[in-house]
């Protein structure tokens, strides 16, 4: 069992830090190396009448993690620390979702879905419709950068691993939505890749049972990276907002 209480990602390179609380330890930033991710906060994922809500998963926690989310960029903006959106879905032919000659034909339940409800075909994660919107409260700001994704990890077929090289950055705070889907696998092939993965347990919801969660958490936890809260991200990265220095 490690006996770290902190684990420096800046390798005692010049430059500001910041400690922010975190499980298993803490973690001191470099918040020049940091962004914020927010994974696939579209009305399919969190609002009622979008793809999962009809597909039938429980969508009713997500009013709350949309309210923690906008309180994280809200500081994130005001500290300078870049915001960074994944955007999940396909062009409106569904070219991009694969044929059935790929896995994705078969296990997205969006195109499941479509496939038993043709009336609904075109509606679902389809590029420019409402589904595929991030939602009203979270619209994305002027120097927001916003990335396309096609399947559930948005490091695959996007451009978020030259966006993050070309920028410097090594710590990814993320926040989302399915914590156990798209936030876990986008997470683990952060890890892979050699980023610092924090997510914010507070900010992100699941598809499915409740212990899904709580296994998501205890995966990142344990293996893929780094556990924080809303409360705990917004008081350190508050130290170097502007108005503070
Ligand atoms: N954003 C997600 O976690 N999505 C999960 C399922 C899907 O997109 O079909």
């Amino acid at each position: 069992m490690t006996t770290e209480t902190v684990v420096d990602t800046t390798q005692g390179r010049k430059g500001r830090k910041i400690t922010l609380p975190a499980r298993p330890e803490a973690l001191v930033i470099d918040p020049d190396d940091t962004a914020v991710i927010v994974v696939d906060m579209q009305n399919a994922y969190s609002t009622e009448g979008g793809y999962v809500d009809i597909a039938g998963f429980d969508i009713s926690g997500a009013k709350s993690v949309i309210e923690n989310i906008r309180l994280t960029l809200d500081a994130a903006r005001a500290a300078g620390v870049p915001v960074i959106y994944f955007q999940n879905g396909w062009d409106s032919d569904y070219v991009e979702a694969g044929g059935p000659g790929s896995p994705n034909w078969h296990k997205s339940n969006a195109l499941k879905y479509m496939r038993a409800h043709p009336d609904r075909q075109g509606e679902l994660l389809s590029k420019g419709g409402w589904d595929y919107a991030i939602v009203d409260e979270l619209t994305p700001q002027p120097g927001d950068i916003v990335v396309p994704k096609t399947r559930y990890s948005g490091f695959f077929n996007s451009t978020m691993d030259s966006t993050l090289r070309a920028r410097g950055i090594r710590n990814l705070i993320f926040v989302g939505i399915a914590t156990n889907v798209c936030v876990e696998s986008s997470i683990r092939d952060a890890f892979h890749l050699e980023y610092f993965p924090v997510v914010l347990e507070d900010a992100t919801h699941h598809l499915g049972p409740q212990f899904m969660q709580d296994a998501a958490i205890y995966n990142i936890e344990k293996f893929f990276g780094w556990v924080s809260t809303t409360a705990d991200f917004s008081g350190a990265i508050r130290q170097i907002a502007p108005e503070n220095q």
